[in-house]
């Protein structure tokens, strides 16, 4: 599990808020991995359902607008969203980054490995964050291919880095890979437009 002292860095949040709230949302992925693992009976499902409409009652009187919400914090890298994957930077250059991230029980898909949307999902996000601060700020994902070489094991540290392999006007091309020691899970290659006022 993630530690909430290794975020917030480069991001709008104090070091008070965003340790509050990676807390929050470390809780909210156990509970997620905690409901992947369990059998209860039907009366204690109803009665925890109960629990968790309240938690989102009361959290509904904090909402505001996007550019003020706490998961859309740019320093969070993943581990201030409830559904991204949250992952570590140990290196970045000017083209290239390092990292390491582990799946959780709520990204699997089956036999103990992750599901390949998660995966999928993680690559987007360390590129289009990636890029957003070495490329160009304001780039969508054009497009995006992932290989699946290998079984991605959940509950495991796996090796992340992404590099920017040429910038053409608006466009940003990048690769990703994701790696089990010697053994390559994953790689991904993709394509960021940055956009043009007035588009969304
Ligand atoms: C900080 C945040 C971190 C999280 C990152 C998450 C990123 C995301 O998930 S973004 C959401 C998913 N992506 C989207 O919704 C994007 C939807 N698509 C779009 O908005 C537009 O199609 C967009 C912006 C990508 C490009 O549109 P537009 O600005 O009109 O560009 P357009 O003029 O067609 O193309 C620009 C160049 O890109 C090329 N291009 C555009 N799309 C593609 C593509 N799919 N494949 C190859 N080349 C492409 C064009 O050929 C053109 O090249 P050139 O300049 O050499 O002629």
């Amino acid at each position: 599990m993630s530690s909430p002292g290794a975020v917030c860095e480069e991001g709008q949040l104090s070091a008070a808020q965003a340790d509050a709230f990676v807390g929050m949302i470390t809780a909210f992925r156990d509970l997620q991995s905690t409901l992947c693992l369990v059998a209860p009976p039907p009366e204690t499902m109803t009665e925890l359902t109960g629990a968790i409409e309240n938690v989102a009652t009361r959290l509904k009187e904090f909402e505001v607008g996007e550019g003020e919400r706490f998961a859309r914090d740019l320093g969070m890298r993943g581990q201030g969203h409830p559904v991204l994957i949250p992952y570590r930077v140990t290196e970045l250059s000017e083209t290239s980054m390092l990292g390491s991230v582990s799946f959780g029980l709520a990204n699997m898909g089956g036999d103990g490995t992750a599901h390949g949307g998660a995966i999928t999902m993680l690559f987007d996000d360390v590129l289009g964050t990636f890029v957003s601060r070495r490329g160009q700020p304001d780039s969508r994902t054009a497009f995006l291919k992932v290989d699946y070489r290998n079984i991605t094991p959940v509950n495991r540290e796996l090796r992340l880095t992404a590099s920017i392999d040429r910038i053409e006007g608006r466009k940003t091309f990048v690769t990703g890979a994701l790696a089990d020691g010697d053994v390559v899970c994953a790689e991904a290659e993709a394509l960021f437009v940055r956009v043009l006022p007035p588009q969304p």
